[in-house]
């Protein structure tokens, strides 16, 4: 697989929240998720993780639920994605509410709307908690663009930015998760969609503000994010959610051709006629160069084995390639000692790694994998199936620059020569040349 490619689709903009419920729809571990928040040790709220019906359409919802104490920003000031006045479906059964619990070395911080935290403040929580360096990183770098548009919107120093709304519970809730499920998910390159907004005024802490509100558009410019407005009435993209796309984007366009491994889709809390989902989806490029080669990564693992039988070292093949390894290799080789012995080599994408590993351990004698990840150059090809006089055979068709080769496969050309009591060269020939004149 080439590098692990998140792509966010922006199409009913962004928020804080949607972004969260994309990623934990996408497969990002709840567990080191919550285990992530508590570790932050800010009280005053409980999580709620759901399905939501949006337009018929089925999306995870993730939902900052403050305590009576606290006090969400969004209850009672403006309507956005905050709003708690979505349809939910109670017909799909996913609540999990967690209420956080306290490890007692530490006191938990509580926050509420009439707390003004700066950027420093928010810093010292996230880098006191236990979550990894990567989600901190990803964490502080989205509370600091914050920290710049809010600065220049109000005419501040970033020192001076009291975060009051954007340094809320929520906030720190949403950016946190965000960046906690980013790196859970693994992902390596972020592309994102132009962000649709929407027109017209929101009202907020500060008044009546004009969409897209100060921050958006200071993040969009400072961060060459391309917006699109669309005529629905009100605020699609928050700061928080442009505040991450600048954070965490690393290119601007979809590859030509690609491979959607999986979809994530993450539900905004208002109501609009069209649906209101981020979609997120792991993709693989599969864009074909020019000469028609395809860049993609692989794994290689291996080790080198003197003492373990034929026998074995048979199995072990088997297995590996029966459990999904690209290919298996012995290579004879002469090591330390002077024993003759056999070189294990496995080529696998990233995901088999660990099962591949497990397999060599149990069935080969040896006690150590070398692994690395190599850059590949394959060619585009394709399988057709040709009818010839003894029934119809698999050719493998690749392209080179304006060449075109035809490879029998293997399993046809044999099925063909014992059924039919013919020699191998001749039936390879035989398809070969039917596939050619096709
Ligand atoms: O709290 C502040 S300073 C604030 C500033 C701005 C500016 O554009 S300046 C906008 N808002 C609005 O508050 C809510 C919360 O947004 P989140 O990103 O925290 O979800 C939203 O409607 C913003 O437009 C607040
Ligand atoms: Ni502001």
């Amino acid at each position: 697989m080439n590098k692990k490619t998140l792509y966010l689709e922006c199409y009913s903009g962004i928020s804080g929240d949607m972004t969260v419920a994309a990623l934990l729809d996408l497969g990002a571990s709840q567990d080191v998720l919550m285990a992530g928040l508590n570790s932050l040790h800010v009280e005053g709220y409980k999580i709620k993780i759901g399905r939501r019906i949006k337009s018929s359409i089925d999306a995870c919802d993730f939902d900052v639920i403050l305590d009576q104490n606290g006090h969400s920003h969004m209850d009672d000031e403006h309507s956005h994605d905050h709003n708690h006045n979505g349809e939910h479906d109670h017909g799909h059964e996913y609540t999990h509410i967690q209420n956080h619990d306290h490890d007692h070395n530490h006191t938990p911080i509580q926050l509420g709307q009439h707390d003004h935290r700066n950027l420093y403040d928010i810093n010292t929580i996230i880098d006191n908690s236990d979550i990894s360096k990567k989600a901190k990183e990803i964490a502080k770098k989205t509370f600091h663009i914050v920290a710049v548009a809010e600065a220049k919107a109000h005419g501040k120093s970033i020192e001076e930015v009291h975060f009051h709304e954007v340094g809320a519970i929520d906030s720190i809730v949403d950016i946190v998760a965000a960046a906690i499920c980013l790196d859970n998910l693994g992902i390596e390159e972020v592309i994102v969609s132009e962000l649709y907004e929407g027109t017209g005024h929101i009202k907020c802490q500060h008044g009546i503000l004009p969409v897209p509100v100060p921050a958006v558009a200071n993040i969009a410019a400072e961060h060459h994010i391309p917006l699109h407005i669309t005529s629905v009435k009100g605020e699609l993209v928050t700061p928080t959610g442009a505040a991450i796309v600048a954070a965490i984007r690393t290119k601007d366009s979809l590859p030509k051709d690609f491979r959607i491994h999986r979809i994530g889709l993450g539900a905004g809390k208002r109501e609009y006629e069209q649906a209101s989902i981020l979609r997120a989806m792991l993709i693989e490029d599969i864009t074909v160069n020019s000469g028609n080669t395809i860049n993609d990564k692989v794994w290689v693992l291996e080790a080198n084995i003197d003492d373990c039988s034929g026998e074995a070292l048979s199995f072990t093949m088997d297995l590996l390639l029966e459990k999904g390894a690209k290919d298996v290799y012995y290579t004879p080789i002469y090591m330390k000692k002077n024993r003759p012995a056999y070189m294990l080599g496995v080529i696998c994408d990233e995901e088999k790694l660990s099962l591949l590993e497990e397999i060599i351990f149990t069935h080969t004698t040896t006690i150590g994998i070398r692994k690395h990840e190599d850059t590949r150059t394959t060619l585009g090809r394709e399988v057709r199936k040709v009818a010839t006089p003894y029934g119809d055979a698999l050719v493998k068709v690749c392209t080179y620059n304006q060449n075109t080769f035809y490879y029998p496969e293997y399993e046809s050309v044999k099925k063909i020569c014992l059924e039919y009591n013919k020699d191998y060269n001749s039936i390879y020939q035989l398809i070969q040349k039917i596939a050619l004149e096709l």
